[in-house]
This record gives structure tokens, C-alpha cells and sequence, in this order.
């Protein structure tokens, strides 16, 4: 019985990964990784996936408000696809590595970019920029059975309304496949982990007060309310 519990979990990874909000233990991101966006800040083309982490405890979700840091000046919004592990994941292929994705959601790396660009320009981590409370709002998870092609989803962002971001996962440098190939050699990934691919251009700053609108394909659409610690 025990074995067939163990079988069943197995085959039903999906199940599983749809509570990545509560069961995730890590949040990993790739940083740069749309051409536009490396054109934009005039940085050369990243020649490996830029990766950094940011804890789970900085997931929101929709119904609950972005709260900026009265620490933090400048942050910006990010509308990302987020791809969410399935099985205990170490040094596999690229040509493996799908099947180790359980599904996907819609993710927002919000970013102090005042504390991210002191850190950088000094050669520090900027940690705390990327992972303060409610860095991460989220979708519900997206099996994978929903999403023919995670490399060609629409991606939007609004700020009270406004078309601040659009973009489409075509246009990822490293594709889905690429980044937990890479990432697995280093650290396992495991189950509910999520991985945040990385934004498309025209991510700025928002402020206390904005309505933030996001959506991706026909799969997902968020707002959140943002307001001040
Ligand atoms: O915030 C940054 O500079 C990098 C990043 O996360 C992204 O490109 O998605
Ligand atoms: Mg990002």
C-alpha cells in the first residue's frame, strides 16, 4: 500500500506541485534573459543564465496588497512566466529536463532597483532588494497539460491601466530547458520549486496607490493593489 502511495505520488507530480505557494522551498530567477531588455540597459548578452534565489516567504498572492518597504525608494515591476518544478531535478539534459516541469504560473519579480543598483555597482548581493514581503505575486499553478507551448506566451503588464510591459516567452535567450538544465548541475531542484525565466523590457518603478495589471495568454490575469508599509 505504502508502495503504491509512493507510485501514485510519483506519476501525479502535477497534483502535487499545485500547492508550490505553501510546499516550494526555493524561488530561483534568471536575471537579463530577453534580448530587448539586454539591448535596453546596454549590458552584453549573458553567456550563461544570470541566476539568483529569493525566499518563498516573499510569495503574495491576488487579493492581498503589494506593501512597499518604507526602506526602499525605487521598485519596479517585472511580469514574468514562472515554471514550476515537478520531480527531484539534478544534473539533467536539456532534452530531459521538461519532463520535469510540473506546470507554470504567472509571476511578478518585483525589484527595488535602488537597492539592487547600489548593491551591483559595489559588487554586493542584492538579496533583500529581491526578496522583501511581497516580492513575488503569483498566479494560481497552470498544469502542464494547459500550456501547449511555454515558449510563445503573450506576457502584459499595466500601471493604472497603462501598457507598461509587453512581451512573449519566444524571445527568452535561455528557453525553459536551458535554465533547469544549467541550474540543476549546481543545486537540485525539487518539487514545487519555481523558477522565475526572467522579464521582458519596460519594467520601471510603481508607487503607493497604483493598480498593477498583468496577464499571460489566455492562461492567467492579475491585479494587485499597491500601497505603503
Ligand atoms: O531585476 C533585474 O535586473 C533582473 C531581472 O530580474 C530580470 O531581468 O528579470
Ligand atoms: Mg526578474
Amino acid at each position: 500500500m505504502v508502495q503504491l502511495t509512493r507510485i501514485l505520488r510519483m506519476a501525479c507530480g502535477n497534483q502535487n506541485a499545485a500547492n508550490f505557494l505553501n510546499e516550494g522551498k526555493k524561488i530561483v530567477g534568471v536575471a537579463l534573459n530577453y534580448m530587448d531588455v539586454v539591448k535596453a540597459r546596454n549590458v552584453p548578452v549573458p553567456s550563461e543564465p544570470l541566476v539568483f534565489l529569493k525566499p518563498t516567504s516573499s510569495y503574495l498572492q491576488e487579493g492581498q496588497p503589494i506593501v512597499l518597504p518604507k526602506v526602499f525608494t525605487k521598485v519596479a515591476y517585472e511580469v514574468e512566466l514562472g515554471v514550476v518544478i515537478g520531480k527531484h531535478c539534478k544534473n539533467v539534459s536539456k532534452a530531459d529536463a521538461m519532463s520535469y516541469v510540473a506546470g507554470y504560473c504567472l509571476a511578478l519579480d518585483l525589484t527595488a532597483q535602488c537597492n539592487l543598483g547600489a548593491a551591483r555597482a559595489a559588487g554586493h548581493p542584492w538579496t533583500l532588494g529581491k526578496g522583501f514581503d511581497t516580492s513575488t505575486p503569483v498566479s494560481s499553478f497552470i498544469p502542464s497539460d494547459q500550456v501547449k507551448d511555454p515558449h510563445n506566451l503573450p506576457l502584459w503588464l499595466t500601471v493604472n491601466g497603462v501598457v507598461k510591459q509587453k512581451g512573449c516567452t519566444a524571445d527568452l535567450i535561455f528557453k525553459v530547458p536551458d535554465i533547469i538544465s544549467y541550474v540543476s548541475k549546481y543545486m537540485t531542484l525539487e518539487p514545487n520549486d519555481l523558477i522565475l525565466t526572467g522579464t521582458p523590457n519596460g519594467s520601471d518603478v510603481f508607487k503607493s496607490g497604483d493598480v498593477i495589471e498583468c496577464g499571460m495568454a489566455e492562461l492567467a490575469k492579475l491585479t494587485f493593489q499597491v500601497c505603503g508599509e
